[in-house]
């Protein structure tokens, strides 16, 4: 069936594809078993100058690839520039860093030489969502290729010309045919990827449901996953804390990406002893955030992605509010065309409502007062996920005590949650498993060889 690329900000037709056939796959799957076998040969020089090159296509077409994220998906085109310099950011990173990560680490034994010696295992399926088009896809493709190791996208379907765009990223940079496939598949089709001998792992970044099925599968396969999954992080603001920061860095943190970040923060506990100024101003700025067209350069909110993630925030928010929370900024008029959601902020959620127990997919933050630092962390530890955490406050001790007793993959002390090649990134619960990213992002898809030699 032909899939249908639809701009969200004005519910116009992009364009439309035809999803690869079983046969197309079958051919792409046999191209990445054959190219692994001469790829994993090459050396760290030669997949650097590779991903070196990939970097420079990348700055060089940022402004065309940033346009069609925003017109596939509606993130202001200021963000998608910088998603696309992330990207570069990220192939230069392995590059530059992926031989010493990878390097063999020498253990003494009573052997003459005793050592592990980092692998690659061969084609690695990705299966990436549409709110980071490019940033999704690289973080996982730049250190499985420097650990010569051969990629397929199975892309979300609402940016499939983005997939396209990103393996053409590998091609015009040189990587031989076969290292970087897009695979034009419904999420129908995945198992039969996954279940296929030539696919030796998958990486998932999505649902949890679509990390339960993948995971569900690859494990009847005896084959590894690595699952990035939602998040309802918490964000803590203490009385000791900088509150403009504070401020700004919430309306930042829940607002990035139109609110579509798994590390958005979404749950917000504030002390008591600065909760009303911190709501007052949260309110007034989220407020302020200018609403429109996401190719223009003043935006900071386009629509949300598509009709059903509109359609489910929504419901959301009526049940949460129906449940006793307080909506603090007024209904504002909106566009009739396109998938527009204004900020919100709900106060006092009930324990149950979807504000305080769901990952919400759009710009709506929940607030609550506390009275102390460990109610704080109770009521975040209170979820199911945990991807990432933030605390705002100069107090040495609460810093060490958040670190310590947030139940989560990060906590980020005075600054939003943020990915970072050289950094690890991933969660724990129901947030998934693994991690991306730094020294533990490329060691993910390795077989660690035990080497003894007598
Ligand atoms: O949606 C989750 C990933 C966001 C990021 O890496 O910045």
């Amino acid at each position: 069936m032909t899939v249908r690329s639809v701009n969200p900000a004005t519910e116009e037709l992009i364009e439309e594809f035809e999803p690869h056939s079983e046969l197309d796959v079958d051919q792409a799957l046999a191209n990445a078993a054959e190219r692994f076998q001469s790829w994993r040969l090459t050396s760290f020089d030669e997949r650097a100058k590779l991903l070196h090159a990939a970097a420079d296509v990348l700055d060089a077409r940022k402004d065309d690839f940033a346009r069609r994220m925003t017109l596939e998906m509606g993130k202001p085109l200021k963000q998608a520039v910088a998603e696309t310099e992330k990207c570069a950011w990220v192939c230069r990173h392995y590059a530059d860093n992926g031989a010493r990560y990878l390097e063999d680490e020498r253990i003494e034994t009573d052997a003459s030489a005793s050592y592990v010696r980092n692998l690659p295992i061969g084609p690695v399926l990705a299966i990436m969502p549409w709110n980071f088009p490019f940033w999704q896809v690289f973080r996982f493709a730049a250190p499985a290729l420097m650990a010569g190791n051969v990629g397929l996208l199975k892309h979300a379907s609402n940016v499939w010309r983005s997939a396209l765009n990103i393996e053409d990223v590998f091609s015009e940079a040189g990587f031989p045919a076969g290292c970087f496939q897009t695979l034009l598949i419904g999420s129908d089709k995945v198992e039969n990827v996954i279940r296929d001998r030539r696919v030796r792992a998958a990486s998932l970044t999505g649902s949890g449901p679509a990390g339960s099925a993948v995971a569900s599968i690859a494990g009847d396969e005896i084959k590894p996953t690595l699952l990035e999954l939602g998040g309802t992080d918490a964000f803590i603001v203490m009385p000791s804390a900088d509150l403009e920061a504070a401020v700004a860095t919430a309306v930042d943190g829940r607002t990035q990406n139109n609110g579509q970040s798994c590390i958005a923060a979404k749950r917000f506990f504030i002390h008591a002893e600065v909760y009303d100024t911190f709501r007052d101003q949260f309110v007034d700025k989220m407020k302020a955030l200018r609403i429109g067209d996401p190719m223009r350069e003043e935006t900071q909110i386009g629509p949300l992605a598509m009709k059903s993630i509109r359609d489910d925030l929504a419901v959301q928010v009526e049940i949460s509010i129906t449940a006793g929370a307080k909506p603090l900024i007024p209904k504002m008029e909106l566009p009739q065309k396109g998938y527009w959601f204004a900020p919100q902020i709900l106060e006092n959620a009930p324990d149950t409502a979807p504000a305080s127990r769901d990952e919400m997919f759009g710009p709506v933050a929940s607030l609550w007062k506390v009275s102390s630092l460990a109610e704080a962390i109770g009521r975040a530890n209170d979820s199911e996920f945990g991807l990432g955490s933030a605390i705002f406050t100069n107090e040495k001790s609460e810093v060490e005590t958040a670190i310590r007793d947030l139940d989560a993959g990060s906590t980020f002390v005075n600054s939003k949650v943020a990915s970072d090649p050289r950094l690890p990134f991933g969660g724990v619960k129901s947030s998934g498993y693994g991690r991306e990213l730094a020294r533990d992002g490329i060691l993910s898809f390795i077989n660690r060889k035990t080497v003894s030699i007598a």
